[in-house]
């Protein structure tokens, strides 16, 4: 039985704590709102962002950071734009501890265009970071659906450990050791999945959508090998697995964002509406800034950027995708 400080209570830091907690883990879910944690632990479940899953004994809300300070290791999952600063004061109420952190967070830090192992790596440097991600929707874990995702980390005797504290019986994990091509996955195709969720609410249909899953997909892995992934990481859980899941779901919080904006709605109010983060839309211009400071070109992303920030409507951007030059095929350079 480990300690397990899960930061982040929405609905994926949630579920992953219920998994641990089943497994017969202590686990402290912390939300910054000590109303919330409160509200939480009484209703024995956490009504906003994870109705109907109760609550393990073995599972405490929390809005205390120093709890992390006597854990044995600790889930991230706030969402990308709020990871520095959390970073940071668990930092400082685990007392710079050299504590195993696993990012579950999926986005590109809008201010540096960094991943969240960067980020990490400055705001709490002490810390052994790896990264957890692969085609898994918070509501289908928390019901135990078999689940396959990647656990990525340099050295081979931490991810042994993160193997067997985080493997369920319905919740299989594979082992990378390349974190940056796991996290790379993730951020990108949220922003992909924009993209498929407007082709469906424009009415584009089925043929539009497999389209843009393929030539996102080259767009992915270019970017990703331009920064020094690894193909068999992109083509695997974390990259392709997550990429088909998000754009092919409303499940997705991202497919139904663009949803959305293919079916009329204004991006800044959708957006202001949700309570939940669809990351995407945050990642969409840092990912597209860093690609263009190293030669690759990503048209499609380059088009959510565009929308989800108003500089251009869901009309011109297709347009202007459907009419760039004609070219081979292949994720090739451009
Ligand atoms: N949901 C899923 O299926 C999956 C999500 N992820 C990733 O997990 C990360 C978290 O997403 P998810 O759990 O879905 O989040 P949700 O959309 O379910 O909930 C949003 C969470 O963000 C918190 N939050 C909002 N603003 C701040 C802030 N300023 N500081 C700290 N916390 C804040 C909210 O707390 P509050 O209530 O206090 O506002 C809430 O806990 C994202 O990067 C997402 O991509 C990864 C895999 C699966
Ligand atoms: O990352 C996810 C599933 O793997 C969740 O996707 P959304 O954030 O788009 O809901």
């Amino acid at each position: 039985m480990s300690r397990v400080f899960v930061a982040g209570a929405g609905s994926w830091g949630t579920a992953l704590g219920v998994l641990l907690a089943r497994e017969g883990h202590e686990v402290r879910l912390w939300m910054r709102s000590p109303d919330k944690a409160e509200a939480v632990a009484e209703a024995g479940e956490n009504e906003a962002y994870l109705p109907g899953v109760p609550l393990p004994d073995l599972l405490t809300p929390s809005s205390d950071l120093v709890d992390v300070a006597g854990s044995d290791a600790c889930l991230f999952v706030v969402p990308a734009q709020h990871a520095r600063h959390w970073m940071e004061e668990l930092r400082q109420a685990s007392s710079e501890a050299a504590l195993p952190v696993a990012l579950c967070s999926k986005g590109l830090e809008r201010s540096t265009l960094m991943p969240m192992h960067e980020v990490l790596a400055e705001a709490w440097p002490e810390a052994r970071g790896a990264v957890l991600s692969g085609p898994s929707f918070a509501a289908d874990v928390a019901r135990g659906l078999p689940t396959a995702v990647t656990l990525a980390c340099e050295s081979q005797a931490e991810r042994e450990r993160w193997l067997s504290l985080v493997s369920a019986a319905n919740f299989r994990l594979y082992a990378s050791d390349d974190p940056f091509g796991a996290e790379i996955g993730g951020a990108v195709k949220n922003v992909l999945a924009i993209a498929c969720g407007i082709a469906i609410g424009k009415g584009f249909g089925e043929s539009a959508k497999a389209a843009l899953i393929a030539r996102g997909f080259a767009e992915l892995q270019r970017f990703g090998l331009a920064m020094g992934a690894k193909q068999e990481t992109l083509s695997g859980l974390s990259g392709l697995g997550d990429l088909v899941l998000t754009a092919n779901s409303p499940q997705s919080r991202n497919f139904s964002l663009g949803l959305a904006l293919g079916q009329g709605a204004e991006p800044a109010a959708y957006l202001r509406s949700q309570r939940s983060v669809a990351e995407g839309a945050a990642t969409a211009r840092p990912l597209t800034e860093k690609a263009r400071a190293a030669g690759v070109e990503m048209p499609i992303c380059e088009g959510v950027a565009a929308i989800v920030e108003g500089r251009d409507g869901v009309d011109e951007t297709i347009a202007k995708l459907m009419n760039r030059p004609l070219r081979a095929e292949g994720a090739g350079k451009s």
